[in-house]
């Protein structure tokens, strides 16, 4: 098996401002979001970060997507550092978040060569590639239509297509199935089962248990921003569902904590 991505020690504490302390009625000033972290990933797995809200998934992929900088330690992605050599690593990801926001006056083929083109991509390779993705996805037919028009499991679809139009070797995909109807759900999860077919490496963050069940190779739970757990689905799970082991974990570790 080959490391396709290795993270040592990545820490992140944020620092909370009045305004985030009164809506948490929290006096705390700090908030360690991600502590000591390390797991190991390879290539052509998916791997899911598993964790409840908060514990620090998000935090955790916008460090390996290089938006934003651990405070210490490092992520190897592809031979490339996160802290040394991040536009490496960006020319490797496709990074894709449910929350990302088209900017709705463009339409899909606009924004889908303004992006390759950003990425350098050759124009012929562009237009086969943006061929097969817009048909793939059905996407051919609204090419022309205005972001602002599309339907939510659309949009989602066109932020996808678009996050892979540099053909990137590994895609780190924050809460995959987030916000969208069961139909996008199972075409998006279809999809990175595809891409695993096709020998990419995934990284998925997700509170829901059934995808990880259904796509992951390797799963890390993450709770407090402290990686509990890491290993094959089925050591973590070790002879039962995975939602049974994940409360098991949650209240030894919740309640050794507290
Ligand atoms: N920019 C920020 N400023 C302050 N605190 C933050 C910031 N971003 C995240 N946090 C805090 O860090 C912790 C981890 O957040 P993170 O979004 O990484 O968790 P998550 O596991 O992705 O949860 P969710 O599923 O709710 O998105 C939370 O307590 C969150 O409130």
């Amino acid at each position: 098996m080959e490391e396709i991505m290795k993270v040592k020690g990545l820490n992140k504490t944020f620092t909370l401002s009045q305004k985030q302390q009164k809506i948490e009625k929290t006096n705390e000033k700090k908030r360690i979001a991600v502590h000591d972290l390390s797991f190991t990933s390879y290539r052509g797995e998916v791997f899911g970060l598993l964790g409840p809200n908060g514990a620090g998934k998000t935090t955790t992929l916008r460090m390996l997507a290089t938006l934003i900088k651990p405070d210490s330690g490092d992520a190897v992605l592809d031979g490339s550092s996160i802290v040394n050599a991040p536009e490496e690593v960006r020319s490797k990801i496709g990074f894709l978040t449910s929350e990302l926001k088209l900017e709705g006056f463009f339409t899909p083929n606009y924004l889908y060569n303004f992006f390759s083109d950003l990425y350098g991509v050759e124009p012929a390779v562009r237009d086969e590639r943006k061929k097969r993705l817009f048909d793939r996805f059905g996407i051919t037919q609204f090419a022309e239509v205005k972001v602002k028009d599309m339907s939510t499991g659309m949009k989602q679809k066109v932020s996808l297509v678009i996050s892979l139009v540099h053909d990137p070797e590994i895609i780190i995909f924050d809460e995959p199935t987030n916000g969208l109807d069961v139909l996008t759900a199972k075409v998006v999860t279809d999809f990175l089962l595809e891409l695993k077919k096709e020998g990419k490496s995934i990284i998925v963050s997700t509170h829901i248990f059934s995808l990880i069940e259904k796509i992951c190779d390797r799963v890390g739970i993450i709770i407090k921003g402290e990686m509990i757990i890491c290993d094959t689905l089925e050591a973590v799970k070790n002879g039962k569902s995975l939602e049974d082991r994940f409360f098991e974990i949650y209240e030894e570790t919740v309640g050794e904590a507290e």
